[in-house]
């Protein structure tokens, strides 16, 4: 496996998509945006939460559960990642939990050979209510356990985590020291366009890493409203690329000299005493 000390660059994409309530049609728009990150020189994609589907009904996304290891869903990861010999974070997609009428909302990671590499389920579940608006996850939600999961990918050691899961910043400090912090999400339009860039951005600068942030970003079928702006944030907390609206990539490559000077330059991981 070349690593990133034998070549300081390693290529990564966020996918963004405007997920419909059709899976077919959605995995199509998968399809071809991984295919362009694999041909704009990515090593590593991410998919945006729900990118298989974005139901009318709560509970679509419950009739679509797979069982681990089996199912359409996960064949089309494990198929794309092995095609384009790129790791793939698999967005997220619901699996079976032991509720009935309730799923957990699963990252699985594929490797270049299409081989699972690690799978998270998401701690946090989205509760807000103001108005029309209002959003209840454990309705159909199982929360995952509490223990924080990572893979080593080329880059270093990545870590996961899911959309709402960006507000609770000691899972990424659970996780330890990572290279990257890779996060699928279908934000709102209401609180993305109030606190997504800033959220992300402070997790880039505490944890003085690479955040890459897949989203869903548009007006999608089924009336709601996302907002998008995928994007990859360097660790003194720059953007280096952002897609604001509409299906496309967000790319860009983690290095690991400026990892090691801006950790070099302000030693704050080295300073923490709590
Ligand atoms: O935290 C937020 O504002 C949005 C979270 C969300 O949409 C989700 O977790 O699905």
């Amino acid at each position: 496996m070349e690593t990133l000390s034998e070549k300081d660059e390693f290529c990564v994409a966020a996918i963004q998509t405007v997920s419909s309530t059709d899976l077919h049609e959605n995995l199509e728009q998968a399809a071809s945006l991984i295919r362009q990150a694999a041909e704009q020189g990515a090593q590593m994609a991410v998919l945006p939460e729900y990118f298989c589907l974005m139901g009318r009904r709560d509970d679509d996304k419950v009739a679509l559960r797979e069982r681990p290891g089996k199912g359409p869903i996960q064949q089309f990861l494990s198929e794309s990642a092995r095609r384009h010999g790129l790791w793939l974070v698999g967005g997220t997609l619901p699996l079976e939990s032991p509720d009935s009428g309730r799923i957990y909302n699963t990252t699985l990671v594929y490797d270049p050979q299409g081989s699972q590499a690690a799978r998270y389920d998401k701690i946090h579940l989205f509760g807000f209510r103001r108005g029309e608006e209002a959003y209840d996850e454990s309705v159909t939600i199982r929360p995952g356990g509490s223990e924080p999961q990572a893979f080593e990918a080329p880059c270093g050691k990545v870590g996961l985590s899911i959309c709402y899961d960006l507000r609770f910043p000691e899972l990424y400090r659970a996780l330890g020291e990572t290279s990257l912090i890779v996060v699928p999400a279908a934000f709102t339009y209401t609180t993305g366009s109030a606190h997504w860039e800033i959220l992300l951005r402070a997790r880039a600068i505490e944890n003085q890493c690479y955040v890459l942030a897949a989203a869903q970003g548009g007006k999608h079928e089924n009336g709601r409203r996302t907002w998008g702006h995928s994007m990859l944030i360097d660790p003194w907390g720059d953007v280096l690329d952002c897609l604001p609206e509409g299906p496309g990539l967000a790319l860009g490559n983690i290095s690991r000299s400026r990892l090691e000077d801006v950790r070099q330059a302000l030693p704050a991981l080295r300073h923490r005493t709590l």
